[in-house]
């Protein structure tokens, strides 16, 4: 006899959701400066940063980025709105070891070797004498990853601008976080390196599932990142594939299509402020004009 209910087809059930976002952002907005003259710069913002993908965050210098990212890695202060990172609020103390973050300005000690660096780095983030072995392996495997291994016993002071973000990318790499964070890593690096670096970040996310977070004024990276976030003044301009992006603006280049969004926001700026201007008019007008029955 067969068994009807072998073969009965499995009940409907729920259509998988979407992946939750590493990043999830609504109304975000952060004020700097002074308490006298206080500066809103980033204004309201809603955006999303997928997982296990890349996300470029493309604009102008001074548009906002570093800000952004200081605000998702929970070091900058005056935010406002809703931030939610890896799940938990940003700046929640348990997201800690699960984000690595590279700032513009290399961290690392100028009288220390490559590796003591990172040893150093690798005992604040997993001290005790059980970790030595992992501490070891990860330090190594941080090494490999961005290509410093010759480099392991040279003091940093001896290393290149290039080299030591690499060894600042390293110590962010320790511990192998979930969402990485990086501030223009590519500045003032050659075309090689720069290629070696964008490879790198293509391999954290298709092997390890890392999802990486990654500034840059230079457009022409855009093209590398599987999701941008174009910025301007504070604002979100886009949040789309390049692809998308390219497509909807009919540019061929993302750097084209920046400059078109740029013209049409200023364009939509301009027509909302004639429009309030009219309604402005239309409710100083005196009653007298009225068209008399
Ligand atoms: N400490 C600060 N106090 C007040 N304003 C600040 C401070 N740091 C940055 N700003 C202002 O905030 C705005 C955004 O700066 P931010 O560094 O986030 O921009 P950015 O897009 O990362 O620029 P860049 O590409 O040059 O690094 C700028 O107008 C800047 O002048």
């Amino acid at each position: 006899m067969v068994n009807n209910r072998d073969e009965a087809p499995a009940p409907a059930g729920p259509t998988p959701a979407a992946p939750a976002p590493a990043v999830h952002a609504r109304s975000l907005t952060v004020r700097r400066g002074t308490a006298r003259s206080p500066r809103t710069v980033l204004q309201g913002i809603d955006f999303d940063v997928p997982p296990g993908r890349i996300t470029g965050l493309l604009g102008p210098s001074g548009c906002g980025k570093t800000t952004l990212m200081r605000a998702v890695v929970g070091t900058q202060a005056h935010v406002t709105g809703t931030l939610d990172v890896l799940g938990r609020p940003a700046g929640d103390p348990a997201l800690r070891s699960r984000i690595g973050y590279v700032t513009q300005d290399p961290s690392v000690y100028a009288d220390l070797t490559v590796r003591q660096n990172l040893d150093y780095f690798a005992a604040v983030l997993d001290p005790g004498r059980a970790a030595a072995a992992r501490r070891r392996a990860d330090v190594a495997r941080a090494i490999a990853d961005v290509d410093l291994a010759d480099h392991a016993d040279v003091l940093a002071a001896r290393l290149s601008g290039g080299q030591r973000s690499r060894v600042s990318l390293a110590a962010a790499l320790l511990g192998t976080p979930e969402l990485l964070v990086l501030d223009e890593p590519t500045v003032g690096l050659d075309p090689v390196l720069r290629r070696d670096l964008w490879n790198l970040f293509h391999t954290l996310a298709s092997e390890r599932g890392t999802t990486l977070l990654v500034s840059s004024h230079v457009m022409d990276e855009a093209e590398r990142c599987h999701d941008l976030l174009l910025m301007r003044d504070g604002r979100i301009l886009a949040q789309d594939t390049p692809d998308a992006l390219r497509t909807r603006t009919r540019c061929a280049t993302v750097e084209e299509a920046f400059l078109h969004l740029v013209d049409e926001a200023a364009e939509a700026a301009e027509a909302a402020e004639a429009d309030a201007a009219d309604a402005a008019d239309k409710a100083a007008a005196p009653a007298s004009q009225e068209t008399p029955r």
